[in-house]
């Protein structure tokens, strides 16, 4: 998972025009707004400069199909995507998300749930239901666990995910919207952990301070039976950068 501040480090924020001298271009008008000129922007090595092939400049949704398979191309490409608030990605069977600090309409309610519950990985857009009914319906077709692994740099929204994917898992096993007293129990152990293990950081401003390994059990029928949340590398706030 990626905050937006990875872009920040690694897109170049508009196009540009690389020359065979190996100089960056930015357009811009000029004061009249008659006129184009070209004015140096920067200068790159070459080792900063990557082939792109036209086919990946609007973005793909899966990444293993990038032709070019570089940090230039996986950034342009995820950058696109956030730009028209795309924030799933595929690589293979991996899900890459990016922060998008907002909240997009229909991107998570009901119908997204009843959309993604009814059709198979890969059949849509990629996003965090695809894969948590991707893992619910992988419980029945190869009788065994399922393991859903997020991980990524403080405030890129690893807590929300699993909230997502929990959301999604007890509608989907409860087969209504409305959950069942199990279910409601494992989505409001969130903000009880959360009041008790996390803090005010400068990257996240409700950020966790320990792991979490979340064990959901179901019935043969479906449902969820039971769980259990286990914390792990509990922080002690003397040793965390807390604002
Ligand atoms: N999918 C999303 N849509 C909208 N906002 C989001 C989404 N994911 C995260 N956010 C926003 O980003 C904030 C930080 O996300 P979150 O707490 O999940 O990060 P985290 O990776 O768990 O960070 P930490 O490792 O510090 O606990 C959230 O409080 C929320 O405001």
């Amino acid at each position: 998972m990626l905050g937006s501040g990875w872009f920040k480090r690694f897109c170049v924020p508009t196009p540009v025009w690389v020359l065979p001298e190996v100089q960056c271009y930015q357009s811009s008008t000029c004061c009249h707004g008659s006129s184009v000129t070209r004015v140096p922007r920067c200068k790159l090595g070459r080792q900063k400069l990557f082939l792109m092939n036209p086919a990946s400049y609007r973005g793909m949704e899966d990444m293993a199909t990038l032709p070019e398979l570089h940090d230039g191309a996986i950034m342009h490409n995820l950058f696109t995507r956030y730009q028209q608030d795309l924030i799933y990605t595929n690589i293979g069977s991996i899900l890459a998300a990016v922060n998008p600090y907002k909240q997009i309409p229909g991107l998570y309610d009901a119908d997204a749930v009843e959309l993604y519950s009814q059709h198979h990985l890969g059949d849509l857009p990629p996003h965090i239901y695809a894969l948590a009914n991707e893992c619910y319906r992988c419980l029945w077709k190869r009788s065994d666990s399922q393991c859903v692994l997020i991980s990524g740099e403080s405030g890129a929204g690893k807590t929300e995910s699993t909230k997502l994917l929990l959301k999604f898992l007890s509608v989907v096993s409860s087969g209504t919207l409305r959950e069942t007293r199990v279910e409601q129990a494992i989505i409001q152990s969130s903000p009880i952990m959360e009041a008790f293990g996390n803090a005010k950081t400068v990257y996240n401003n409700n950020s966790s301070r320990f792991g979490k390994f979340i064990q959901l059990h179901f019935a043969q029928s479906g449902n969820i039976q039971g769980g259990c949340i286990i914390h792990y590398l509990l922080e002690k706030l003397i040793n965390s950068p807390v604002v």
